[in-house]
């Protein structure tokens, strides 16, 4: 029965080893070893390359498996080689090669296999365990089998290893740990991946279990094992080579992608981010960067990337650039730096880069990774601020602050090289009037006008600057002599004469110069500075419209009118200052029509003080206000008083200066002065120099005309002597002309002054303005007047200004003209 069930395989297995060319045939096929030796060779290489890429166990599993697996084949061919060059014989190969053979493409079998079962399984305890259980047995089984191996080989060297025990123990051993991947994938996976691997695995077994019943025939149909064996083992191998191929390709395809996503994720992230960013290999080719660098350069992502900075910066900036990154690799760390960029449309800013070096994968300097804060906006921000801290601003010129400096430092140059520096303090005059006629703006707006005239006129190491108000300093801060300051000083003055246009007016403005010069004026900013505004203040004095030096004599000045200033304010509390009256008289009634108010200081030391000294200074310091108020309101009260005595009413004159009239509060101060006092309107008369109200007719037309509509008398005191418009006189609300006294006093001799006067008696009368002479001392003035019309005098051939008590003495006689009183006031 056994037999009968044993023929049809035997006749099948006989036919298969006919066809294959029986023993020994394809098992030793020299294609065979050298396809598999590829296989094993490609998936090493492959292995090896990503041995970086890919660490881990199984990797390295990997590589040794296909390793072993080479090695297999390799031996087989060297084999096969000896074998055909019939250096070996066949029977001899049996000797040692099959022990071998076995060993390493077992041991090949079982890491491979081990490799797999981790990646599938991801349990790196179970394939460890797999691992070593598998290649101890394998090592057991070698080992004894060489062992016994040895000893049977020497006994009978015509034995076969294939048909000893040891070879059945291999087999069997070699085939159960074979058995073990595949049943376990099977159970616990799924997936195409796993049945490929489980199908190249359950190949590998087959090629080991098929030995058994091959042996267990005695090897007889060998050639029909044999190649199905050696078919199942190629198929295996590649079956497996290709999987991992694969997965090799898959795995490279899903690091592109995830690599490229990647890099669009950073591109993304880096694209949100304002401020520009980039970064570049070791050679300073930009390796990438965000849209805000490639914006803020000026230049396409495209033109950027791939390039250096000298493609896409000026080759001066991108050097520096290229040593900072240079410096930056050698010593690492962390580099930070100002410097400006230019753009490709050449707009400048100024940026602060902070780079750092990135490794690469060797953990060596890779490029650098920099940003770029663009830091123009604070940089002008500060430039500004330091330029609003140092500049005037309406003019734009340097201000005081800078002035002050730069005057300290030009004096130490000059001490140290021994030259001179010019200090010329400007001043324009009465611009003040301007101020209050056309406005503020109009005032900042000759200020700006005056600065631009005075720019051309400074060269590159002088400083111009306004110090305040309407005040000028240039410093020329390396001049040979006073003659240069002198030029710079005409040239201006020349400039400043022609007019300014200001709202639709041309308008001409005069100018006033002091100078002072180092060394000889003063070693010391505050010195010269106050030296060359006493100059000004001199230069203002003679005349205005001119330059003049510091002088010590003027040093003397300021010094006494600083002390005369102390004086008078101490006056004012102390009741130094005092108030006579000169009469004037009315020659078609003979009586005393009205008197003037005289302000009077008598120093305990200095004795009797002219008003023509302390006036002035008072109008300087200010003081005038207080004074002006006092001698207003006293004026009034003595008038008052008269009336309330019973007396005819006087017309009582009292003096303006021009700075009262500028101030505001004129009419306020002359309303609350009648009020205190109870004095009608009409009997004050307010008296303003001819100059005063020509200097800014405009602007006090409409306080004169309120004083009018009010009652009040207006007179120009020291008429002839300003430049009257008639035209102006026409408009101005005024009562009376006083004619000066410097056209009396050559009457009647002088012709000149007879026909001044006589012409300001006919204008006078044309006009239907009230006269006075003032200053009439003599009959023969007084004759003159009367002979011309003139009735109304004052003067000491009538009375000198006198105390209030001896007024009333006079009143009280009812005193006439023809009293001749040359007392003093
Ligand atoms: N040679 C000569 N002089 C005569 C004669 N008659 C009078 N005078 C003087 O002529 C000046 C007349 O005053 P003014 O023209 O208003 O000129 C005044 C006036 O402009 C100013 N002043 C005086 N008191 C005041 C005041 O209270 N307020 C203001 N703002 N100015 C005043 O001081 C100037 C000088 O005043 P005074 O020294 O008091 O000098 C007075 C007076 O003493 C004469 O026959 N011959």
């Amino acid at each position: 029965m056994e037999d009968r069930a044993a023929q049809p395989i035997t006749v099948i297995l006989d036919l298969i080893s006919q066809f294959t060319g029986g023993r020994g045939g394809i098992d030793h096929n020299i294609v065979q070893f050298g396809l598999a030796g590829i296989m094993w060779g490609l998936l090493l290489t492959v292995a090896w390359s990503r041995r970086r890429q890919a660490e881990g166990a199984r990797e390295r599993l990997l590589i040794w498996g296909f390793a072993l697996g080479l090695a297999r084949e390799l031996m087989m061919i060297s084999m096969a080689f000896l074998q055909a060059l019939g250096i070996i014989h066949h029977d001899d190969l049996h000797v040692v090669f099959p022990p071998l053979e076995h060993a390493l493409s077992n041991m090949a079998f079982m890491v491979v296999a081990a490799a797999f079962l981790s990646f599938l399984l991801g349990r790196q305890e179970r394939f460890r365990r797999f691992l070593l259980g598998s290649l101890a047995a394998v090592a057991i089984c070698y080992l004894a089998t060489f062992w016994w191996w040895a000893g049977h080989i020497t006994a009978d060297p015509s034995s076969k290893f294939g048909q000893t025990w040891c070879d059945w123990l291999f087999r069997i051993n070699a085939s159960l740990w074979l058995i073990y991947p595949p049943l376990v994938l099977m159970r616990e996976t799924s997936g195409w991946l796993r049945n490929l691997v489980v199908t190249a695995l359950s190949f590998f077994f087959l090629h080991e279990f098929l030995k058994i019943p091959d042996m267990a025939l005695g090897e007889v149909y060998e050639g029909v094992f044999a190649p199905i064996r050696h078919g199942l083992y190629l198929s295996g191998v590649f079956l497996l080579g290709g999987v991992y191929l694969r997965e090799m390709n898959e795995l490279r395809r899903r690091a592109e992608l995830e690599l490229r996503t990647q890099k669009n994720l950073l591109q993304t992230i880096i694209d949100a981010i304002p401020a520009p960013i980039f970064f570049k290999d070791r050679q300073g080719v930009y390796l990438g960067c965000n849209d805000a660098f490639a914006r803020h350069i000026g230049y396409s992502r495209e033109k950027i990337v791939g390039h250096t900075a000298f493609d896409v910066a000026p080759a001066e900036k991108a050097r520096v650039y290229h040593e900072a990154d240079l410096a930056l690799l050698r010593e690492g760390a962390v580099q930070v730096y100002e410097t400006a960029v230019e753009a490709a449309d050449g707009r400048q800013s100024t940026v602060l880069f902070h780079k750092s070096v990135f490794a690469d994968p060797d953990g060596q300097p890779g490029g650098i990774v920099g940003t770029m804060i663009d830091i123009s906006d604070r940089k002008r921000a500060e430039l500004d601020m330091r330029r609003m801290a140092f500049s005037d601003a309406i003019t734009g010129l340097a201000n005081r602050a800078l002035l002050l400096d730069r005057l300290e430092h030009d004096l130490a140059t000059a001490r140290r090289e021994s030259h001179q520096v010019g200090l010329l303090f400007m001043d324009i005059d009465r611009f003040k009037d301007i101020n209050d006629t056309y406005g503020h703006a109009v005032g900042d707006q000759l200020l700006q006008m005056v600065a631009e005239r005075l720019k051309p006129t400074i060269r590159q190491s002088d400083t111009l600057g306004r110090f305040g108000g309407d005040e000028f300093i240039l410093v020329l801060s390396c001049i040979k002599s006073q003659r240069e300051a002198v030029m710079v000083a005409e040239k201006i003055l020349e400039l400043m004469k022609t007019p300014f246009h200001l709202q639709d007016r041309q308008v001409v403005v005069g100018f006033s110069i002091g100078i002072a010069m180092f060394p000889e004026d003063g070693g010391q900013p505050e010195t010269l500075l106050k030296h060359a505004d006493m100059a000004m203040y001199a230069a203002k004095q003679g005349g205005r419209n001119m330059h003049h030096f510091f002088s010590e004599e003027m040093n003397r000045r300021a010094r006494k009118r600083h002390e005369l200033e102390v004086s008078l304010r101490q006056a004012m509390a102390t009741e130094e200052l005092f108030l006579v009256y000169q009469p004037q008289y009315d020659l078609g009634s003979g009586r005393m029509s009205g008197v003037e108010a005289l302000l009077r200081w008598r120093h305990p030391a200095k004795g009797l003080i002219p008003p023509s000294l302390f006036i002035p200074l008072a109008e300087d310091t200010g003081l005038i206000q207080t004074l002006g108020r006092w001698v207003l309101r006293s004026a009034c009260a003595q008038a008052a008083l008269w009336q309330q005595a019973g007396y005819p009413a006087l017309r009582m004159c009292v003096n303006l200066s021009g700075v009262q009239l500028r101030q505001g509060d004129l009419l306020e101060m002359v309303d609350q002065a009648l009020e205190e006092t109870g004095l009608r309107p009409k009997d004050l008369e307010l008296e303003l120099t001819e100059s005063v109200l020509m200097e800014s007719a405009e602007a006090n037309i409409g306080t004169l005309t309120e004083l009018k509509r009010r009652g009040i008398h207006l007179a120009i005191d020291d008429f002839g002597t300003g430049y009257s418009s008639l035209s102006y006189l026409k408009h101005f609300p005024v009562d009376r002309i006083k004619i000066d006294r410097s056209f009396i006093s050559d009457l009647p001799d002088n012709q000149d002054d007879a026909a001044i006067v006589e012409t300001i008696i006919g204008m006078a009368r044309s006009l239907k303005l009230k006269l006075v002479a003032e200053g009439v001392e003599t009959k023969e003035q007084l004759e003159f007047l009367r002979l011309h019309n003139c009735l109304e005098m004052q003067g000491f051939y009538f009375a000198a200004p006198m105390p209030a008590a001896e007024i009333e003495k006079l009143l009280a006689r009812g005193a006439r003209c023809a009293v001749r009183t040359l007392s003093t006031g």
